[in-house]
């Protein structure tokens, strides 16, 4: 095919992936259409010639079905992309001496809303960027943060972006397991299509507004201005240079997976809306704004085969076996498919190409098949296993989702699950025996339970082919090192089900001296601790009192199951430094002596240390709102309406410095 056919065929492409895409149920995952304008983007450019007419690159949304069209006073664009820092220099220079805001680039649906001597008269989704669609009723009804009115007179617009709130999202599909939203983007656009608000109940989402066109009197700086009219504005940070902007981008990149919603980049603005409307625009896009683009947390891949994992509680989880993709940062080749009721509400099968999500740390999984069409005929149901597939014993099903497990205690793979976890760093943290030793260990009957481990013995070890002297002898330390386990981490290693890693600090916490002591509570006890609730205390009796024996024998072999002193609750004097106070710690921290950076948590430990409770937003019960370099105004805002004392990290630093906690 030569350049000229190519760019016909991308252009098409371009035009039926946004038509999908808009109309709320897209056929591949947004790297990949990137990808796909990016070739054109490049073709075009060697290529001017056969610049495509009409120019998908130059046009915003597609010419969605409009239920009730509205005009836009100004076009609703897109955004200039960049990736490399160089972009967000070059950015700069073109605006020497202006204010630019750095804030999150929400990934929800944006909205202009019109507000006419103070009240609001209509939400109009962006549509082709010159006319959209008339959603107030639904905007009224679901979407948070978008005042009634407002205090103004003559026309205002405000523009922002609905988002679904992650914790929304979850919270939605576990309620509607039938009938799975795919990820929270979609599930904005999808909400704000529908005809009637009733079909779209219990969908809520939150405004978050980043433009401002006001005639006169609201405030140049357009942080000031949303803000002065009420709205929740995007968490705008000013720059005033490229590296401070760099650093705020990737502050955010590192931030995302902490917040409740998800975003796909960072955009830099002028934070004057004069100088902002005097920047002017291109065919697309405005000049006075730039998007920096983050790496995909979705992509599409072929589920090569699904595997009927067996768990430490029993649990049979399907695992989805994937052609390698890069999503989220690595190569992922497993992902987990939740349960069978999952599977069948979202109709995946066997070679099905599937949308996978993998954010942060948490552990990637098939969000659902995307487009139906790419089915060739060979795909296979996913069959759920009748009976372990390890020990064969018939499974039993569990709850809603119908759960499958393997409830026989002697099942070779739970046994050696079980032996991995207690292994594992969080547990007994056995760094030098891994999985794989475990599980030869167990075939050859020398462990069945986490105290066999410490009946080991060199000379038994140097049995087996390949372990030497050397290695021997670091299992060993390694096995008695862990004796000091200690009652928190030997609870998270016995694999309680129900019980958290969370359970076990706070029973810590709350008093209790060891693990008999934990099995002898009693459920009215347990379920006194703050958030154990009766689900939790019932298995851990249960389990304990079956774990009984288990217990003995690890105390006979010297393994520690008494409270240790580091989960003990923190002692702090009453002449701590911030003993007493709630702060809230806010923009990039760094260590006055060596002006390294220091990430939030480690900073928040330390003022922990020194007696502060630490919370995450401005209240009216915050006393101390202690700030780093490049603050945002939001929180500043916030801590001046609430009367909190706003603190520079250094008096901070200082203070730890001399109380010798820092
Ligand atoms: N999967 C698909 O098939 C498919 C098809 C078409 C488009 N897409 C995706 O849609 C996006 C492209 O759409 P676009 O070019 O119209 O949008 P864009 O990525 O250029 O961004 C413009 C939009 O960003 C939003 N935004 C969020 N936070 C903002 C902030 N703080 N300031 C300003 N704007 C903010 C606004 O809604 C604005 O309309 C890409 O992510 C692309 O991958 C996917
Ligand atoms: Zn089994």
């Amino acid at each position: 095919m030569n350049a000229q056919e190519r760019i016909r065929e991308l252009a098409d492409q371009i035009v039926s992936l946004r038509d999908a895409y808009y109309s709320g149920s897209p056929l591949v995952a947004d790297a990949e259409y990137d990808a796909i304008e990016d070739e054109l983007r490049a073709l075009v450019a060697a290529h001017p010639e056969w610049t495509p007419d009409p120019n998908p690159l130059e046009q915003v949304g597609a010419p969605a079905v409009l239920h009730a069209p509205v005009r836009h006073s100004r076009p609703m664009l897109s955004l200039e992309k960049a990736t490399k820092p160089e972009q967000v220099a070059a950015f700069f220079d073109r605006f020497p001496g202006q204010p630019v805001v750095v804030m999150p680039k929400l990934d929800g649906l944006s909205l202009a809303l019109v507000y006419e001597d103070g009240r609001l008269a209509r939400a109009v989704t962006r549509g082709d960027g010159t006319t959209g669609d008339d959603v107030t009723p639904l905007v009224r009804a679901l979407v948070d943060g978008v005042p009634p009115k407002i205090d103004t007179s003559g026309r205002v617009e405000v523009r922002g972006e609905a988002v679904m709130l992650r914790s929304t999202f979850a919270a939605y599909n576990e309620t509607h397991q039938d009938k799975p939203l795919i990820n929270p983007r979609n599930a904005a656009a999808g909400t704000l299509r529908a005809k009637d608000p009733a079909a779209v109940a219990g969908r809520r989402m939150v405004f978050f507004a980043f433009d401002l066109d006001a005639s006169d009197g609201a405030a140049a700086d357009l942080e000031q201005g949303l803000r002065t009219f009420g709205f929740t504005v995007a968490d705008m940070r000013h720059c005033s240079d490229a590296a401070a902007a760099q650093d705020v981008i990737s502050d955010i990149e590192r931030e995302r997976n902490e917040l409740d919603y998800d975003l796909d980049g960072a955009v830099l603005r002028l934070a004057n809306r004069d100088a902002y409307s005097a920047a002017g625009t291109r065919s697309n896009s405005p000049r006075g704004a730039l998007a920096y683009k983050f790496a995909a947390e979705e992509k599409t891949t072929v589920l090569a085969d699904v595997v009927w994992d067996v768990g430490k509680t029993g649990k049979i989880a399907p695992v989805a076996w994937l052609e390698p993709v890069f999503v989220g940062g690595t190569t992922v080749t497993r992902a987990t498919l939740a349960n069978q009721e999952v599977i069948r509400a979202k109709g995946i099968r066997i070679g099905d190409t599937v949308l996978v999500r993998r954010a942060g740390d948490v552990i990637p999984f098939v969000a659902g098949v995307l487009d139906e069409s790419k089915r060739t005929g060979e795909e296979q149901e996913i069959v759920p296993p009748t009976h372990c597939p390890s020990c064969a014993q018939p499974l039993t099903e569990q709850g809603n989702s119908r759960e499958l497990f393997c409830t026989n205690v002697a099942c070779p793979a739970q046994t050696v699950r079980r032996l991995i976890h207690w292994a594992s760093r969080a547990a007994a943290d056995i760094d030098a025996i891994g999985p794989v030793w475990i599980e030869r260990l167990a075939e050859t009957g020398l462990l069945e339970n986490p105290s066999d481990f410490y009946t080991l013995t060199k000379e038994r070890l140097l049995e087996f082919d390949r372990v030497g002297e050397t290695s021997a002898t670091r299992m060993i330390e390694s096995i008695d090192k862990s004796r000091a386990v200690g009652l928190r981490r030997a609870l998270i290693g016995l694999a309680i089900p129900m019980a958290s890693e969370g359970t076990s600090a706070r029973l810590c916490k709350a008093g209790f001296g060891s693990l008999e002591e934990v099995a002898d509570a009693g459920e009215e006890r347990l379920v006194a601790v703050e958030d154990i609730g009766p689900k939790v205390a019932a298995s851990l009796t249960e389990h304990l009192a079956r774990l009984r024996p288990e217990l003995e024998r690890l105390r006979e072999r010297g393994v520690s199951l008494d409270v240790r002193e580091e989960d003990l609750p923190a002692v702090v004097a009453s002449d701590a430094p911030l003993a007493g106070k709630t702060i809230v710690i806010t923009g990039t921290i760094s260590d006055p002596r060596s002006g390294e950076k220091v990430p939030r948590p480690t900073f928040q430990r330390l003022c922990e240390k020194a007696g502060a409770t630490a919370t995450s937003s401005v209240s009216a019960t915050t006393d101390l709102l202690v700030t780093g370099a490049d603050v945002g105004a939001a929180k500043l805002t916030k801590a001046e309406k609430h009367d909190v004392e706003v603190v520079d990290q250094s008096v901070i630093w200082a203070q730890l410095i001399a109380a010798g906690i820092a």
